[in-house]
């Protein structure tokens, strides 16, 4: 059966303006996210990844309409989140959730667990007011927490739980899209794995769609189906994630993937070390915006953006690829690192 597309991003751009000089008049723009485009299928898991800066929460708080993009289109279910009014978009986002890094700063410190979880009911008046505090307890336990911790306050609980409260609020509204913002960047490794083991759990449960962002590969290769890798506010590769894992197309994506540990001393990787540091998004270079650092550059990175290529298996559009890999892959080019 084919999958349902549940979210489709076209074309979106969300360039920043640089205010500047007497009148403060826009000099400049950041380029935070330069023509990306996406689709997101019901139930599965696309993460996002690339180094800070390359445009990922910029892309995800577009898809909360959080910003309004410059240009682009974000379909959500069928419909153009971009032309629905605050009304309509604020009935919406049932729909879309999100979970973010420091759940801390996004929970209230005022407020116990109970009051933040039936606000959540209350404001998109999804569960009868006189049910809401039983469906608070029911939630809590979903997440694997406990009904006596309801009347607690976000500081009473560990970084974990704090996140699982988050998880929680996301899930009181029965949402069908989940962003995860760095949701498990800032735990710590064991108490990542746990996170991580949840939200599939959950997802296998009430079928969610989660568009999860994160910085580094290794954290998205459990949760993932599809991973999409961004560099300097553009997609350069998304593909599978066996695909990504195994067969990595674009230098950028092979850097990242070299710089994943592996336990295994027998099995080490030849790391990529990356010359540089990333450029300016507000004046980015020309031509493919990786060839500042990319060790198999040439002349003609400069001017062009390496083609894309649709491998056999994999349907069109699914698979950028620098055509540069083919050529060292097939021993013509070799790597300058
Ligand atoms: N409101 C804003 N005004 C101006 N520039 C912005 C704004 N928001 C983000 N930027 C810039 O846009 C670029 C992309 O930022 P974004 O936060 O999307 O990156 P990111 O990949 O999520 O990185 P991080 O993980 O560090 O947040 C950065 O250069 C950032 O400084």
């Amino acid at each position: 059966m084919a999958q349902k597309e549940l979210l489709k991003v076209n074309h979106l751009k969300q360039y920043f303006p640089i205010k500047g000089g007497f009148f403060g008049r826009t000099v400049n723009h950041v380029k935070a996210v330069d023509d990306v485009s996406f689709e997101i299928y019901e139930g599965e898991t696309l993460s996002v990844v690339g180094e800070s800066g390359c445009g990922k929460s910029t892309t995800g708080r577009a898809i909360l309409r959080l910003d309004d993009p410059t240009e682009g289109t974000i379909e959500f279910d069928g419909e153009d989140l971009l032309s629905l009014s605050k009304r309509e978009m604020r009935n919406r986002r049932k729909d879309i959730q999100v979970i973010f890094q420091d759940p801390y700063a996004s929970l209230n410190p005022r407020q116990t667990v109970a009051k933040i979880l039936t606000e959540a009911m209350e404001i998109q008046n999804v569960v009868p007011k006189n049910k809401r505090r039983e469906r608070a307890i029911e939630l809590l336990e979903t997440v694997g927490l406990n009904a006596e911790q309801i009347d607690r306050y976000p500081h009473e609980f560990s970084g974990g739980q704090r996140q699982r409260v988050g998880i929680a609020r996301a899930l009181a509204v029965e949402p069908k899209l989940i962003v995860c913002d760095e949701a498990v960047s800032a735990l710590d490794v064991s108490v990542q794995a746990q996170v991580l083991n949840l939200l599939k759990k959950l997802q296998r449960e009430f079928n969610l769609t989660f568009l999860f962002i994160a910085h580094d590969l290794g954290v998205v290769r459990h949760i993932s189906d599809r991973v999409a890798v961004m560099y300097l506010g553009k997609v350069v590769e998304i593909a599978d994630k066996k695909s990504l894992f195994e067969n990595p197309q674009h230098p950028y994506t092979k850097a990242l993937l070299s710089a994943i540990p592996t336990p295994d001393p027998e099995n080490k990787k030849e790391r990529i070390v990356l010359k540089g540091d990333v450029p300016s998004p507000i004046d980015p270079p020309t031509g493919c915006r990786f060839h500042t650092r990319c060790p198999f550059a040439t002349d003609l990175c400069k001017q062009d953006i390496p083609e894309l290529r649709n491998l056999d298996h994999m349907e069109e559009g699914h698979r950028a690829a620098c055509h540069h890999i083919e050529k060292i892959v097939s021993g013509d080019m070799k790597p300058n690192y």
